[in-house]
């Protein structure tokens, strides 16, 4: 299990790495790049990729590591997030958004068969909540706890609002190839002062032992997680003792 954590001195920094980290496995894809992106405060950073005219994003397949179950207008709805923050500036992006009009349980197995089409995920973009949950998926929540084989499914009780949510799986996950998580600000700090220590030489690594969250759980298929963060979530790392 191994973690490649990059400390960000800023957001602008953050941007442009997170920018640079997914042009380049944009531009290493073929003819399609399935890419799934989270809510929160993600699409602030991934903003920084409307910049990027060398990214071919005619060939993106645009999906929701969690999505909740609001109307696409609506303050709640990831997709408006990222569309109004990056998607509504790049014309070609194909966006798969889940439809709202749907029963949560159908909405997902409609996205699920959208995903199929698409080969599954080549590169997963997921957030971290101070609780180490990861897309919808929850420490002690079924989904998390007794994963099936299903690569995108529904949860109707999040304990982050809103309730209903549709939410890519342990499984839909970490089949990619790549999967990096984008985690910054202090609310963060307790919870990687647990899951990372700092090394000798300054590297920030996983702990070890690892405590079990969904974000210390989800690796890609190569056994990497990517992190993008910066100083003020990474303050209270201890020392490699
Ligand atoms: O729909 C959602 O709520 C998000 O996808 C969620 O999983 C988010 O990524 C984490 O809660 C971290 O959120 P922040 O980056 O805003 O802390």
């Amino acid at each position: 299990m191994v973690a490649k954590v990059r400390v960000a001195r800023d957001g602008g920094e953050l941007g442009a790495t997170v920018a640079e980290y997914v042009a380049a496995l944009s531009a290493a894809s073929g003819e399609r790049f399935v890419v799934a992106v989270s809510g929160g405060s993600m699409p602030g950073v991934l903003a920084a990729l409307a910049h990027r005219r060398d990214i071919e994003f005619g060939k993106w397949e645009v999906f929701f590591a969690d999505e909740r179950c609001v109307p696409l207008d609506s303050p709640d709805s990831n997709y408006k997030a990222c569309n109004d923050a990056l998607f509504s500036k790049l014309p070609g992006i194909r966006v798969h958004a889940i439809d709202p009009s749907l029963e949560p349980a159908k909405a997902a197995e409609t996205y699920e068969k959208e995903l199929m089409e698409c080969g599954g995920v080549h590169l997963a973009l997921l957030g971290a909540g101070p609780d180490g949950h990861t897309a919808s998926l929850f420490p002690g929540h079924a989904l998390f706890e007794t994963p099936g084989s299903k690569l995108v499914d529904v949860i109707l009780d999040s304990p982050k609002p809103p309730p209903a949510r549709v939410t890519l799986t342990r499984a839909a996950l970490a089949a990619a190839p790549n999967l990096a998580f984008i985690a910054t600000g202090t609310s963060k700090a307790d919870l990687f002062k647990t899951i990372f220590v700092r090394q000798a030489d300054g590297e920030i690594s996983y702990a070890d032992p690892l405590p079990r969250y969904p974000i210390t759980t989800l690796l890609s298929r190569s056994g990497v997680a990517d992190w993008f963060t910066d100083a003020a979530a990474v303050a209270k790392v201890p020392s490699q003792t």
